[in-house]
């Protein structure tokens, strides 16, 4: 692997008395490594996002991280389901948000790199449009320029395709895989589709039901650049495969 940027030893994190969401969670993750994450509901996926951004503490283990930035915030940018769009700012003002937050010359030096950004991701028609006036698609783009604004070394995401239709979804999983290959970020992509995992992944990483443990972690082999024409190859039907073996195989352990 190539230097780490981020590494969780031994993490575990328990909410209340009861609740061991995530359990013994060790992997470290490479500099430029796109690592996917794949497990059932309540396995603690969306929990390791917010352990990485402070968003909750740790309850064993530890995580460090190896990327120079002054702060996690500055670090890494985030992409949720639900883009979470002002429905009052247009485009350009959503995908500047962040730095508004920080000041107003701040947004002003930004404003170049939002329209890089916006055009990047297929949107320059839409820059002056509101969040009402775009499909689910399209603002999902909008979140994610906007979490590239900053130029994250990491760049994490929470099911960000999940709320979209089918056709949607391949195109803008298409969309960051070119982009992905363009600035080789860091991604930790969390999601429910093993060919997703798949097709995007330098790693899978399978987790068992609650507590959530690793219990594989998945190489992909598969040459890049991939398209949606890689989904038809044999040892892409054959990493898929595996992984829904060992998702098969997982029983859930009482905490
Ligand atoms: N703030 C909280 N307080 C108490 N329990 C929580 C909290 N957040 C999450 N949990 C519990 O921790 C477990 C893991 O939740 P988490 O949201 O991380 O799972 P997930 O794998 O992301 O689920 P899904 O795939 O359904 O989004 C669940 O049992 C959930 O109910």
């Amino acid at each position: 692997m190539t230097n780490t940027v981020m590494r969780f030893e031994h993490v575990s994190k328990r909410y209340g008395e009861n609740t061991l969401a995530v359990d013994d969670f060790d992997l470290g993750v490479g500099d430029g490594e796109f690592v996917s994450i794949v497990g059932p509901s309540g396995c603690g996926k969306s929990t390791l996002l917010k352990l990485i951004m402070g968003l909750e503490p740790l309850t064993g283990g530890s995580l460090e991280y190896h990327a120079h930035a002054p702060s996690v915030s500055a670090m890494t940018g985030m992409v949720f389901q639900q883009p979470l769009l002002l429905p009052w700012h247009t485009v350009l003002d959503n995908v500047l948000v962040p730095s508004t937050l920080q000041s107003r010359s701040r947004r002003r030096t930004d404003r170049g790199r939002a329209l890089e950004l916006i055009s990047m991701l297929g949107l320059t028609d839409f820059t002056e449009s509101y969040p009402y006036q775009l499909s689910g698609g399209m603002q999902q783009r909008v979140g994610i320029a906007r979490a590239l604004l900053h130029d994250p070394r990491i760049l994490l995401m929470d099911e960000p395709f999940g709320a979209l239709d089918a056709m949607t979804r391949d195109q803008l999983t298409m969309d960051l895989l070119t982009i992905w290959e363009r600035d080789r970020k860091t991604v930790l992509f969390i999601t429910h589709s093993i060919s997703e995992a798949v097709l995007l992944s330098d790693r899978v990483v399978v987790m068992t039901p609650r507590p959530g443990r690793i219990a594989d972690v998945v190489g992909i082999d598969l040459p890049r650049p991939r398209t949606l024409a890689t989904i038809n190859t044999p040892e892409f039907g054959e990493y898929a495969r595996r992984i829904r073996r060992v998702l098969d195989g997982t029983e859930a352990v009482t905490p």
